[in-house]
């Protein structure tokens, strides 16, 4: 007996964004423009531990489409500094929130390497019991002392090409940042979708 194909969602030309971040929904809502009508739904979703930021999306977006009972997009973002093997990664909410900025610089104060990976998961599925699609971005910069006005988590102490996030105007920020380049693979998701269903 064959085993069931796997079953490719359909694309949606309306996105429902589940997510409590108001700063990243109106990242989202700029670089997405007229791509998608992007509808949003403010939830906090219960996030598991688990060993994989993919794993830890996959569960997010699967709670999400049960709790609407419907298509929706998640996010998920890690920051993980080279030096501590990945650390805090996606546990990066409770690091900044319970150390600050000088906290987490203090994290690495012992050793000379003080890269890290800000990673961005968005998570697609088409409804209850429907498996998630990952699309995935990452940006690499430095962890330094805080500078810029930033307002958004850890924008003022992540540096890339000698400008940390907060420093950079917004506009900046999504053409270099993880959530821009996770979003350019869902965009050509949504737009591979477009051509078909317009041939
Ligand atoms: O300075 C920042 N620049 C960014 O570009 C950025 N993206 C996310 N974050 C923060 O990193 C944690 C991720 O946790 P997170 O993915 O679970 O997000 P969240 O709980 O705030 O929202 P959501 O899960 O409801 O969507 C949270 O503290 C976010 O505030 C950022 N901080
Ligand atoms: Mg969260």
């Amino acid at each position: 007996m064959s085993s069931p194909r796997p079953v490719t969602p359909r694309r949606p030309r309306t996105l429902t964004f589940i997510t409590s971040n108001a700063h990243k929904l109106a990242e989202v809502r700029a670089m997405l423009g007229g791509a998608v009508d992007l509808q949003s739904c403010f939830l906090d979703l219960v996030e598991i531990q688990a060993g994989s930021v993919q794993e830890i999306a996959r569960d997010k977006c699967r709670r999400a489409a049960a709790m609407v009972n419907g298509p929706v997009l998640t996010e998920d973002t890690a920051l993980g500094f080279t030096a501590l093997g990945g650390l805090p990664g996606p546990y990066i909410k409770w690091f900044v929130s319970t150390l600050g900025h000088t906290g987490l610089n203090n994290l690495l104060a012992a050793y000379h390497d003080k890269s890290a990976d800000a990673i961005c998961t968005f998570a697609f599925s088409a409804g209850p019991g429907q498996e998630p699609l990952l699309f995935q971005g990452k940006t690499t910069g430095r962890i330094v002392p805080a500078r810029g006005a930033g307002t958004f988590g850890w924008d003022p102490i992540f540096e890339y090409e000698g400008k940390t996030y907060a420093e950079m105007d917004k506009s900046e920020k999504n053409l270099i940042s993880h959530r821009y380049k996770a979003l350019e693979k869902l965009k050509a998701w949504l737009a591979e979708e477009n051509v078909a269903s317009n041939t």
